[in-house]
């Protein structure tokens, strides 16, 4: 029997994270750690190091460097015991699709069983675990012919049926029409209040992130740039300003914190050179692009965002 040393307050503990894939890094030195029960969300955009992240704790992917907790172990030595604490949530699950529901579920279960404990029996019943997800009323239909939406309520459903102690979810609604993706957040939210469970889920949006999260990470070519709680980022970020001007026939646009100061500067600079000189207080999403952007632009350097006193 593995041995458990996490402590009541982080389920993740990684500290200095890299990774390459050949000789690319595509993580740079990423530090975090997830309370027990919290639900992070990893936001970022295409490539930004998402998966690779999740891929290291889930031990599916070598890191290049660092340390890595999850659940007390080191993923890289992670054996079944501690498999069967974790749950994944893939994008959809598409073979099987002659398989009932019910008959797929009570599969994938049985492969739990012998990793029961006093304290957490599994599997989870099935009929609980349907009713759980809303899938009751599809129990007895076969996987194939179930709709997007209550596709991947399946697939939290088979993430979910070993009744792990922390869940990834990568990406989950990709595909999902605006109703599918509330009922989905909803179900989310639900599981992590009923489970208890610890959840990280990786996603480009960030209104996603803002409706589950209660910690988010952006990601940006590797890179954390800003971590905190959705308040934390709400009022640290959307304290900038967009500034908009044109210089020399080019257009300009600035995300600052002081747009008074930035605008002295800017005309104390080249007063006669500045036209079109706007200055509006950025949405939430305005602000994250223009985060990623200029991140993306910097190539490296971390922003300003770091945020005081997240909660770990
Ligand atoms: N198997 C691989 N071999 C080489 N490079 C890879 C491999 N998988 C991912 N990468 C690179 O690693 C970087 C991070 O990719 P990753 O999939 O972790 O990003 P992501 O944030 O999950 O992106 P997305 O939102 O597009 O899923 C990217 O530059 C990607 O091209």
């Amino acid at each position: 029997m593995m041995t458990t040393t996490t402590n009541e307050r982080d389920v993740i503990e990684v500290e200095g994270l890299r990774m390459r894939y050949g000789s690319t890094d595509v993580l740079h030195d990423v530090s975090f750690g997830v309370r027990r029960g919290g639900v992070l969300a990893l936001l970022g955009p295409n490539g930004a190091g998402k998966t690779s992240t999740i891929e290291v704790l889930e031990g599916f992917r070598m890191r290049s460097a660092g340390r890595v907790d999850v659940l007390g172990v080191d993923p890289a030595r992670g054996d079944e015991q501690w498999r069967a604490r974790i749950g994944i949530v893939l994008q959809s699950w598409r073979d099987h699709a002659k398989w009932r529901v019910r008959e797929l579920l009570a599969y994938q279960g049985s492969l739990y069983a012998a990793y029961s404990v006093p304290s957490i029996p599994r599997p989870w019943m099935v009929d609980d675990l349907l009713a759980a997800v809303g899938l009751t009323g599809q129990a007895e239909r076969p996987v194939g012919k179930l709709s997007g939406g209550q596709r991947r309520r399946l697939d939290v459903a088979i993430g979910l049926v070993g009744r792990p102690d922390l869940v990834f979810l990568d990406e989950p609604t990709t595909g999902l029409d605006p109703k599918a993706r509330r009922d989905f957040h909803g179900l989310v939210r639900q599981i992590s209040h009923e489970l208890g469970a610890t959840i990280v889920i990786t996603t480009h949006d960030l209104d996603e992130a803002e409706h589950l999260a209660d910690r988010i990470l952006i990601l940006v070519g590797g890179r954390i740039i800003a971590d905190g709680t959705s308040e934390q980022l709400a009022r640290q970020i959307v304290g900038h300003d967009e500034v908009r001007w044109v210089q020399d026939g080019a257009h300009h646009t600035r995300s600052v914190a002081d747009s008074t100061a930035f605008v002295r500067e800017l005309l104390r600079r080249d007063e006669s050179g500045v036209s079109e000189l706007d200055i509006r207080r950025a949405s939430l999403e305005e602000t994250y692009l223009t985060l990623v952007r200029e991140a993306e632009l910097a190539g490296t350097a971390p922003l300003e965002t770091e945020l005081e006193g997240a909660s770990r």
